[in-house]
């Protein structure tokens, strides 16, 4: 369990000729064990946000704090899950998820072959471990990646729109199958999403991010009963009141793009 306190994030792209303010004073707390999306218009910054907050690029002013300590970069503290794959594809599902576990040091092969499989067969590819990213459909392709990050147990999961290539049918599948993992596994979740329906789903809470450059424009609660099944919350007046609050607050940011 770990909480991450994002402060006073401001981030410029400055490629020489031109500069390009992505984010601006971001300020975000996500407690132990919490799952909050941000969503907001294209090329508000949120995936700039998640990259800061993985550690991949420095942000221009502010800093990540995780439990308390400023991050200086990658960790094995947190674990990136992509909307594309970024599987080996020279790899087998089984090299995928111990290449892992390389990352943390586990020195034993027994132990870095039960922790792989113990994984792969929690995401339900029991079976399929010798097979190549070629041979797997777009949501096996996902669970290896979610297997791989799982396996290296991360307290913090940053996931950018990790089922947009999906169809909704194994979407809907991988959302349930994230949220028990989460249940089981207490992991604190920064999910980016263009997904509001997604995001009232899956969050605690919902963060709605400004038009460029992006702040944090409003916050949502979310209290959803997950567990019965998407078609009934799909229909709940708490799914649908927040959703159309955080779609209209959404919107106003593209009225604001549009007249500016
Ligand atoms: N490497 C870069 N160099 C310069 N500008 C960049 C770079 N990466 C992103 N930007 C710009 O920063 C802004 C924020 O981009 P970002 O990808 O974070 O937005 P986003 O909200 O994730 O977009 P989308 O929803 O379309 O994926 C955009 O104006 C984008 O053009």
């Amino acid at each position: 369990m770990s909480t991450v306190a994002l402060e006073d994030l401001t981030h410029v792209y400055d490629s020489g000729a031109e500069s390009v303010k992505a984010l601006d004073d971001v300020s975000l707390t996500i407690d132990s064990g919490e799952f909050v999306s941000v969503v907001g218009p294209s090329g508000c910054g949120k995936s700039t946000l998640l990259y800061v907050v993985g550690g991949f690029i420095d942000p221009t002013h502010g800093r990540i704090l995780v439990d308390g300590t400023s991050i200086t970069g990658p960790g094995t503290d947190r674990g990136v899950i992509f909307q594309e794959y970024a599987l080996y594809p020279w790899k087998s599902v089984m090299e995928n998820v111990k290449f892992g576990l390389k990352h943390v040091g586990t020195d034993s092969t027994e132990e870095v072959e039960a922790t792989a499989q113990k994984y792969i067969s929690r995401v339900g590819l029991d079976g399929h471990e010798d097979k190549y990213p070629k041979e797997l459909s777009g949501g096996m392709k996902q669970r290896v990646a979610i297997a791989r990050t799982l396996a290296y147990d991360p307290k913090i999961l940053l996931m950018d729109e990790p089922f947009g290539a999906l169809d909704d049918q194994t979407r809907e599948i991988l959302q349930r199958d994230l949220l028990d993992i989460c249940n089981e596994t207490q992991k604190t979740i920064l999910f980016i999403t263009h997904d509001i329906e997604e995001a009232a789903f899956l969050s605690d809470r919902i963060v709605v991010m400004s038009t460029q450059p992006g702040t944090s424009k409003e916050q949502f609660e979310v209290n959803i009963d997950q567990s019965v099944g998407h078609d009934a919350v799909y229909q709940s007046p708490e799914f649908l009141d927040v959703t159309k609050k955080v779609r209209r607050s959404v919107h106003e940011e593209l009225v604001i793009e549009g007249n500016g």
